[in-house]
């Protein structure tokens, strides 16, 4: 899985979009290292939530051409991003303006072949999670986890059958606590990929029915 071409982010009109960092390269590796898996899935449907400046659901595309690419982002900017980057490209990518998956989830009810998201997972005060700006990006306030967790109960709404769901998690988050939720909601977890990135250790879950 390449990764997609990006310079046109250091305009400053883009400065409030998250770049790409060892986290959204983790989460292609760990696509790229699926890729038979999802080969196999002949995705339909891919949506990525939280899609920043569009490297990841642009990298898929590329790989899955015929599929319905679909990128959500609270940022109206990462969603301009996510534009400029299908279009640099040379990829499609629909991106939409919303928190987390609310203004496309009721017309994509159980239709999601494969769903990614690198959220913000830092720990910080509550107060910070939520804003419009690049704090937004990685402020996950409590455990690191108030915006992946209000998302985790949509996760087995939007799959497919075989769909698969992907996301970025900082041992902070405790990742166990959230195999846990996710396990009673019907969903296995594999770790398909875990790195040191700096004084962070990053895994890539991903989930899938079972
Ligand atoms: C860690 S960045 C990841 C960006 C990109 N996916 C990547 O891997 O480079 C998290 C992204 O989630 C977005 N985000 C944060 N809260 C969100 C929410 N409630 N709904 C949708 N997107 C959100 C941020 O604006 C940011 O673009």
């Amino acid at each position: 899985m390449n990764t997609p071409v990006f310079d046109f982010l250091k305009d400053d009109v883009y400065k409030s979009v998250y770049e790409p960092s060892e986290d959204s390269f983790l989460l292609i590796d760990a696509l790229e290292n699926d890729l038979e898996l999802i080969r196999k899935l002949n995705p339909s449907i891919c949506l990525e939530v939280g899609s920043g400046s569009g490297v990841v659901i642009s990298a898929v595309s590329k790989v899955f051409p015929s599929a319905y690419c679909l990128a959500t982002d609270i940022n109206h900017v990462a969603a301009l991003a996510t534009k400029k980057m299908a279009e640099t490209n040379k990829v499609t990518v629909e991106p939409v303006v919303t928190d987390l998956t609310s203004a496309v989830r009721s017309r994509l009810l159980s239709q999601v072949d494969l769903l990614v998201f690198n959220p913000p997972y830092v720990v910080t005060p509550s107060e910070e999670v939520g804003t419009q700006s690049l704090q937004a990006a990685w402020a996950g306030g409590i455990k690191g986890r108030q915006v992946m967790d209000r998302f985790f109960p949509f996760v087995p709404q939007l799959l497919s059958t075989k769909g698969l769901f992907y996301i970025v998690v900082l041992k902070d988050n405790n990742p166990d606590e959230i195999t846990e939720f996710m396990f009673g909601q019907g969903l296995k977890m594999n770790n398909v990929l875990s790195r040191r990135c700096g004084i962070e250790h990053l895994s890539v879950l991903r989930f899938e029915n079972g």
